[in-house]
């Protein structure tokens, strides 16, 4: 079967600085695939070239055989890839429904039924219901993670792009959001995530992709990749 998104030889240089240095990188349809790598590795550089926000300085990006390489983020969101920030990103001043409204408008066009055919749907399927007519910028930190999570499927991805989901969560936060992010696959949506917590990577991702310098420096099954020393040996001291 074609992998839904297919990365070869990607680099990105910043001045100096070589973010990404030819990395090649599969995500197979159906698929929650993890990213991984120490701070500065180039994960979040990987996600921004495919989405469009930096251009890459040599590499293709093809999404479901299409090339993407280089289209402007608003071309690349149409084309059904959807991710969140780091940040979780919202209109502060307006209420959480409202949020997941407008999300919606700015939706592809040619996606197929969604899973989530109202605003309100989605925000039951993230549990945020009771807070529907909160403003975004009075919520609690979990809550407005969950919401950044609504406001990227609103636009009814096929492939989701989840960048440090649980940075910030407690236990019980963590714990819902995994069992949220494990449905998507169910819903037609093909799901890549960077993350530092490997608990969280182990409970989500049955395969696992390690940068080290901008380098892909494992790819595999996630329970081979975390036994590989050339992993642990970039983890010396660190996380694992
Ligand atoms: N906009 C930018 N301008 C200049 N250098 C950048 C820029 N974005 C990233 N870099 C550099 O590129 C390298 C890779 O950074 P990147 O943020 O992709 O790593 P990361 O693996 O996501 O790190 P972290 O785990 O800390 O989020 C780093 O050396 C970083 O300083």
């Amino acid at each position: 079967m074609r992998p839904i998104l297919a990365i070869s030889g990607l680099s990105k240089q910043f001045g100096g600085v070589t973010a990404l240095a030819g990395v090649d990188l599969t995500v197979e349809e159906g698929e929650i695939l993890g990213v991984v790598g120490p701070n500065g590795s180039g994960k979040t550089t990987l996600f921004n070239v495919v989405t469009g926000v930096h251009k890459p300085s040599g590499g293709t990006v093809l999404f479901r055989g299409r090339d993407i390489t280089g289209l402007a983020p608003h071309a690349i969101s149409r084309t059904g890839i959807g991710y969140t920030f780091q940040q979780a990103m919202a209109f502060a001043g307006l209420g959480v429904l409202e949020n997941v409204q407008i999300a919606g408008e700015h939706a592809r066009a040619t996606g197929g039924a969604s899973p989530w055919p109202t605003p309100q749907a989605l925000l039951d399927f993230v549990g945020l219901s009771a807070l529907a007519g909160e403003k975004a910028g009075v919520l609690p930190f979990g809550s407005l993670r969950l919401l950044g999570l609504a406001l990227a499927l609103a636009t009814r991805p096929s492939l989701l792009l989840l960048d440090e989901p649980a940075a910030g969560l407690n236990d019980r936060e963590t714990s819902a959001l995994v069992g949220l992010v494990r449905q998507l696959p169910g819903h037609g949506i093909t799901v890549c995530v960077i993350d530092h917590d490997m608990k969280l990577m182990q409970m989500l991702c049955r395969r696992l992709a390690v940068l080290d310098f901008g380098s892909k420096i494992a790819d595999g099954p996630t329970e081979a990749v975390l036994a590989d020393p050339k992993v642990l040996d970039v983890y010396l001291g660190g996380e694992l």
